[in-house]
């Protein structure tokens, strides 16, 4: 492992050094255990501890495929899938890599007792397998999280869409928690040359899911001067979210949940912020039964910042908490689009004030190819920034899912793989000079 550090560290490796460079039979990585899958039976979601699930073992290198590659992680990101995938809810992502394997002989490989998780990366390609012409031993990517075999008409539109669509290192095994990840060629595209292996690793899936969500026609098709109310506006989702809107002339309406969260979303250049703290929400009078008089308060409270104008667009994920909230203050014909229910997942709203007022809600997860290409070229360009704002070692990942579990982060975290540190792989200084006000946005806050 450490000739091929100082290859890559070296800057200045060809692809014939990478080729020659032999490869380890065994690497670290970040796993969960099948036979722990039932450990947190019993506790409620808040008390499974990350930190309790998470294992960092040695694991042997897994047989290179054809479209496929190997490519040695730098550094890579938490994202909450992991934090599912660590207190085995809603289901336990031993289920995704059985129902995987019985795919065919090469799927087989991902059925295992251990799952590496982990979907975003940044790092090295070491070797490719047959049939892959596009990339070589020795390119600096990142890697998007969209595994698909294609095989079926069903996604060749659009590749969410495939019959077998599975994101890598969730409902795949040899996810990038780890210091080698095994991809399929397809989900690898050129590292930001300007950021640092940590930056480059830390929006990839959260960036592309919101540029779906939100920016995409296959999503929200957000236009200038829409109101886009975004929950969660500082978090993984919501601070790309933030940035889409600003970026592309809509009117961005921040929800979070302290000052200090706010602070960040005014920096970013949002206007109107609402602390669901401060103001005290509470859409849930018990267990059952919605408050739809706190719908309307903080419908107010919208049209306060918006001249009396309704939500055009809804960026939803908070879920079961939310829901009837967000259904109520959108306007005549406007869109909730939603990715996840990390509340939970049974949704209740007053249909009334869907069907009635021609409301859309339209279901989103992560991107196809294209979109998640797209996304990756806004950050390379500098015209969306990475918001990551803490870096653990491999060894604390579970630290760090514990903190995104238990909402005390910001932004991005981030893990170091074989990355010795942090702030190694800059390729373009002065492309990083024009923009590390916002990169560094983020950082220790
Ligand atoms: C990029 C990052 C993303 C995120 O972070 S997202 C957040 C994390 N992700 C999650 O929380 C989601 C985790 N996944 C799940 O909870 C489950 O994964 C799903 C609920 C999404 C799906 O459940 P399942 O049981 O895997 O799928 P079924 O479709 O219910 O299949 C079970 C059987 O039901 C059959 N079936 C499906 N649709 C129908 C239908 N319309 N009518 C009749 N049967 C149906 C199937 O074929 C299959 O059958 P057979 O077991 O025999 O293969
Ligand atoms: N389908 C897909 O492709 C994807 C789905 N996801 C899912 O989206 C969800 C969010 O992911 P991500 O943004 O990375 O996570 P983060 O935890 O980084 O950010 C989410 C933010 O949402 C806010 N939030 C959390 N719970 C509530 C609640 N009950 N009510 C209101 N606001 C809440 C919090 O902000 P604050 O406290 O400041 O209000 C939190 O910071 C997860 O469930 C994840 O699995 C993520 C990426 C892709």
């Amino acid at each position: 492992m450490k000739e091929i550090l100082d290859a890559i560290q070296s800057q200045t490796a060809t692809a014939d050094d990478f080729a020659a460079l032999p490869l380890p039979e065994s690497y670290r990585a970040i796993t969960v255990h099948k036979d722990e899958a039932e450990m947190f039976t019993g506790l409620n979601s808040r008390d499974k501890d990350p930190r309790k699930s998470i294992h960092l073992d040695d694991v042997p290198l897994p047989e290179l495929g054809p479209g496929e590659a190997l490519v040695a992680v730098m550094a890579s990101s938490v994202n909450y899938n992991s934090v599912w995938t660590s207190i085995f809810e809603p289901v336990s992502t031993f289920n995704f890599l059985e129902r995987y394997g019985r795919l065919s002989d090469l799927s087989k490989r991902h059925d295992l007792p251990y799952h590496i998780i982990g979907s975003d990366l940044a790092g090295v390609v070491l070797r490719t397998g047959p049939g892959v012409n596009s990339w070589k031993p020795g390119d600096e990517v990142v890697a998007h999280c969209l595994s698909v075999e294609l095989e079926s008409s069903d996604g060749h539109n659009d590749t969410m869409l495939d019959p077998e669509q599975r994101i890598w290192g969730f409902e795949t095994n040899f996810g990038g928690l780890a210091e080698i990840a095994l991809v399929k060629s397809n989900q690898l595209m050129p590292k930001p040359d300007h950021l640092s292996w940590e930056e480059a690793a830390a929006p990839g899936l959260v960036n592309s899911t919101a540029y779906r969500q939100l920016v995409s026609r296959n999503g929200a098709g957000m236009k200038q001067g829409d109101n886009v109310l975004i929950w969660g506006a500082s978090g993984g989702l919501g601070s790309y979210a933030t940035q889409f809107a600003l970026a592309g002339g809509a009117n961005p309406i921040c929800v979070v949940s302290s000052e200090q969260k706010a602070d960040i979303c005014r920096s970013m250049g949002a206007e109107a912020i609402i602390d669901r703290s401060a103001e005290g929400y509470k859409f849930w009078k018990d267990e059952t039964t919605q408050d739809p008089k706190e719908w309307k308060r903080f419908g107010k409270r919208i049209r306060e910042f918006t001249g009396g104008e309704d939500i055009d667009i809804v960026f939803e994920h908070p879920g079961r908490e939310t829901f009837g909230a967000s259904v109520y203050v959108t306007r005549k014909g406007g869109t909730i689009t939603t990715c996840a229910s990390t509340s939970g997942y049974m949704h209740e709203y007053d249909n009334r004030y869907l069907w009635m007022s021609l409301k859309r809600i339209i279901g989103s997860h992560f991107a196809n190819y294209r979109e998640a290409w797209e996304a990756n070229r806004l950050i390379a360009k500098g015209k969306i920034h990475p918001t990551l704002s803490k870096v653990y070692s491999l060894e604390e990942t579970g630290q760090a899912a514990y903190d995104v579990h238990r909402n005390l982060h910001q932004g991005k975290v981030g893990v170091l793989a074989l990355a010795p540190e942090e702030g190694l792989g800059v390729r373009d200084h002065e492309k990083r000079a024009q923009h590390i006000d916002a990169i560094n946005r983020f950082r220790n806050v």
